[in-house]
């Protein structure tokens, strides 16, 4: 039987591991290939499995990461995946935060030492997060060094959003961390899936720990708007947000519109999307110090702050 290949997606928040896997299943869907995605997330709300149509077997793992707490729940996922389908391939996307060797770790347990083969594990570096990453806690930083330091395929994804004299200055740094691996520059993900292939094996480092748990400070935060908000009034909280937030996403209603939009936040970039179907306004937030109280407190100040709006 020939075993199932495992693409381990990797990268720090909002990198775009989750446009790289929308870009990856078109292709294996045109190949007619059978794929399934097992899909991690910190909080305990998913947004980004929305992203998968529904005929993919997906599996979801919420409100942990696969690195640390919840490597059990993942393996038995993996089980009953390859139980109940005869696949060609599995993406794990894993968050934002894990440490890609662990992961690795996980799908190389023996149960699955007949069945899967580890293809590569793939680092997606948003190229102007990296270029700033100093602004980061040492702990995060060193986390997004580890991530590419263990990939076998970095991509220097948003460079549409770096000036291109930048661009080899970043590359030089990425190459002199990892030079065995292949390093391609990419718009929103755009990637051959036979370029996320032909690796050469690479041998694998020893490793730092970093998990979110232990040594990263960082949390998560779901809340969930009762009635729709002002985007004025919600623009003027994210310009003046705390700069340890790193990620949002979730669904919002405003008052201007009846739509719902998928709204995503990473590294200063606020993005809305008009969505055909009608979601809770739940959002999530991910960062370091979130004090749910604080936040709580917050996102009431939006609501009331927007029925003032409404009134004046
Ligand atoms: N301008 C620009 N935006 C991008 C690019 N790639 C992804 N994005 C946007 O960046 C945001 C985050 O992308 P995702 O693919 O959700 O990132 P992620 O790594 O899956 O995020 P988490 O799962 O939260 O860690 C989304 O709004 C994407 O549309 C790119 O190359 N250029």
């Amino acid at each position: 039987m020939e075993k199932v290949e495992v693409f381990i997606l990797s990268g720090f928040l909002g990198s775009g591991k989750t446009t790289l896997l929308q870009n990856v299943l078109t292709q294996e869907k045109e190949k007619n290939r059978k794929v399934a995605v097992v899909m991690n997330e910190l909080g305990q709300v998913s947004i980004d499995s929305n992203a998968v149509s529904t005929n993919t077997p997906l599996k979801e793992l919420l409100n942990g990461c696969v690195c640390c707490t919840i490597q059990g729940q993942f393996e038995v996922q993996l089980q009953s995946l390859l139980q109940e389908y005869e696949l060609d391939a599995i993406y794990i996307e894993t968050t934002g935060v894990a440490h890609p060797i662990e992961v690795l770790d996980a799908c190389m347990s023996p149960l699955f030492a007949e069945k899967l083969y580890v293809q590569s594990v793939v680092t997606m570096i948003d190229a102007n997060r990296w270029k700033d990453r100093k602004s980061l806690s040492t702990q995060l930083q060193m986390l997004l060094q580890e991530q590419v330091r263990h990939a076998d395929v970095l991509l220097l994804n948003k460079v549409d959003l770096l000036p291109e004299n930048e661009q080899g200055q970043l590359v030089f740094e990425i190459q002199s961390i990892n030079s065995a691996a292949k390093c391609l520059l990419t718009k929103h993900a755009a990637v051959r899936i036979d370029d996320l292939r032909s690796v050469k094996n690479i041998e694998r480092k020893p490793h730092e720990r970093a998990h979110v748990d232990l040594d990263l400070k960082l949390k998560t935060f779901v809340y969930t708007f009762t009635n729709p908000i002002d985007l004025e009034v919600f623009e003027e909280w994210l310009r003046n947000m705390p700069d340890t937030i790193y990620r949002m996403k979730g669904y919002l209603r405003f008052t201007h519109s009846t739509h719902t939009y998928l709204f995503q936040y990473s590294y200063g970039t606020p993005i809305y999307m008009k969505e055909l179907m009608n979601y809770p306004a739940t959002l999530v937030f991910i960062g370091e110090k979130l004090d749910p109280k604080w936040m709580r407190a917050e996102m009431e100040k939006i609501e009331e702050g927007s029925v003032e709006k409404r009134w004046e």
